[in-house]
């Protein structure tokens, strides 16, 4: 039975045989709500994108991993209020299993390192590039999915971490033709935040959800956190007085607050003097405002934007020391990025540095000028293929006219042509679709021809 739901005359087309009416529902070929389809163009782009990133990775030998995009829902209940756990994408499977589409890849990471059980070598740098999921009420039309790459650093204690994951991330805007007037990368410590609570008196396990807060200010007033505050005991003079540090965005400004022994500041000038020596300081700023969404943080925080501060941030990390813990592990220090596909694309066609793919990348279109030759192109084209050629056999008997206008709609740089004159003489007959040449090559010599192309 067809769901009442598909009932409505709109969307049943009647289609009478021998006069039965069989309703046959009409697809609705949206994706679901919030997610994409990639469209071969639109898949160019994402594998150019994520060709970037792998190659970024690869020159910081970071290694590849990936996990499932199901896990349990137990991987995300963190008390602290955070977006990230309360959009989670999660339900209860038909084995009565409370799981959850990934929200993002750290926890995936962790519970992965914690089961190897210390048979991991450390330090580890693993990369990957999950699509990321979240169910938010549409009320603004969000995306519900993305993919984020991250890169994590496990084992290394010091800012030594946190200065290559920043030389990685630019590393990336450079090859991608994004400069420092373009984008920048705040970086705060949540040590500024600590120490700056524990000044006020305020208990360390109350740290997390606190910046989480702070965070939220960044998008909400004061006002609309009031509850929260008072649900964590927080009284309106520490956010006040917390928001005041936090407008600092200069290691001196925060050096006069926190005093010439805080352990922060002497974080951040390292971290400031390791960036210089990566020669990426022109794109990192000092500014305490940072926090980032994420309550497993526990010290650097950095995020990228971009300059003109019109977009969302492209990308963001930090260290977070203590996530292993909080799952039980081992204690195991631990920083990393995420870095999702959207903002990044924005920023690249905004700044026009983003290539076209508009071409299928086909080198060559091959048809025979009747069904007796089309063996032959087979055989032509296998021929190339086997040398190296990107080749599309026309499958049908066609005009030269569809198959020219075909091989331009698809980009393609040369059209080979299987016509029983030149096949007489061992030779089929090369377009260059660009010049519009037309040579006879031998058959033979098709592997030489192959190599001579560009
Ligand atoms: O950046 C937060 C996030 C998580 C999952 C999916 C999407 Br879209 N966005």
């Amino acid at each position: 039975r067809v769901s009442s739901a598909v009932q409505d005359k709109d969307t049943i087309a009647k289609s009478s045989k021998k006069g039965k009416t069989k309703p046959v529902v009409k697809l609705d070929t949206n994706p679901p709500k919030g997610t994409r389809d990639f469209y071969p163009e639109d898949m160019r782009l994402r594998t150019w994108l994520f060709d970037q990133w792998r190659a970024v990775a690869k020159t910081y030998s970071f290694l590849e991993y990936d996990a499932p995009v199901l896990e349990s829902e137990s991987l995300y209940t963190r008390k602290a209020g955070e977006e990230v756990t309360q959009q989670l994408y999660n339900f209860v499977d038909k084995g009565d299993r409370a799981v959850a589409l990934r929200p993002e890849m750290t926890p995936s990471l962790a519970r992965m390192v914690m089961a190897k059980k210390g048979g991991l070598p450390l330090p580890l740098k693993w990369f990957s590039i999950p699509q990321c999921w979240r169910y938010e009420r549409m009320t603004r039309g969000r995306r519900r999915e993305h993919f984020q790459w991250n890169m994590d650093i496990w084992g290394i204690a010091g800012v030594e971490a946190e200065a290559d994951l920043l030389s990685a991330m630019v590393a990336f805007f450079k090859r991608v033709g994004l400069t420092s007037e373009d984008v920048g990368i705040k970086v705060n410590s949540r040590l500024v935040i600590a120490e700056v609570l524990t000044e006020l008196g305020i208990p360390e396990d109350k740290f997390a959800a606190t910046c989480v807060l702070i965070d939220k200010l960044e998008k909400v007033p004061l006002d609309a956190i009031q509850g929260d505050l008072e649900e964590l005991g927080l009284d309106r003079s520490v956010i006040e007085q917390l928001t005041q540090v936090l407008t600092n965005n200069s290691i001196e400004g925060l050096e006069e607050t926190l005093g010439p022994d805080s352990e922060a500041i002497q974080e951040l000038k390292k971290l400031v003097e390791l960036c210089e020596a990566y020669g990426i300081d022109d794109w990192i700023l000092i500014d305490a405002s940072v926090i980032r969404g994420l309550a497993y943080y526990t010290g650097i925080v950095f995020e990228a934007f971009d300059r003109k501060g019109v977009l969302r941030a492209i990308a963001g990390g930090g260290r977070y020391d203590k996530l292993l813990e909080t799952f039980g592990g081992d204690p195991t220090p631990a920083a990393g990025f995420g870095f999702g596909d959207a903002v990044i694309v924005e920023l690249l066609k905004e700044r026009n540095v983003l290539p076209s793919f508009e071409s299928s990348g086909t080198d060559t279109v091959i048809f025979a000028m009747n069904q007796d030759l089309y063996k032959v192109a087979l055989g032509v084209a296998t021929t190339l293929r086997e040398n190296g050629q990107s080749v599309d056999v026309v499958l049908e008997q066609k005009k030269p006219k569809w198959v020219f206008k075909h091989s331009d709609r698809i980009g393609a740089k040369y059209c080979v042509i299987v016509a029983p004159d030149e096949y007489e003489n061992g030779q089929v007959s090369v377009k260059d679709l660009e010049s519009g040449e037309q040579t006879a090559v031998m058959i033979d010599a098709l592997p030489e021809w192959v190599q001579g192309t560009d």
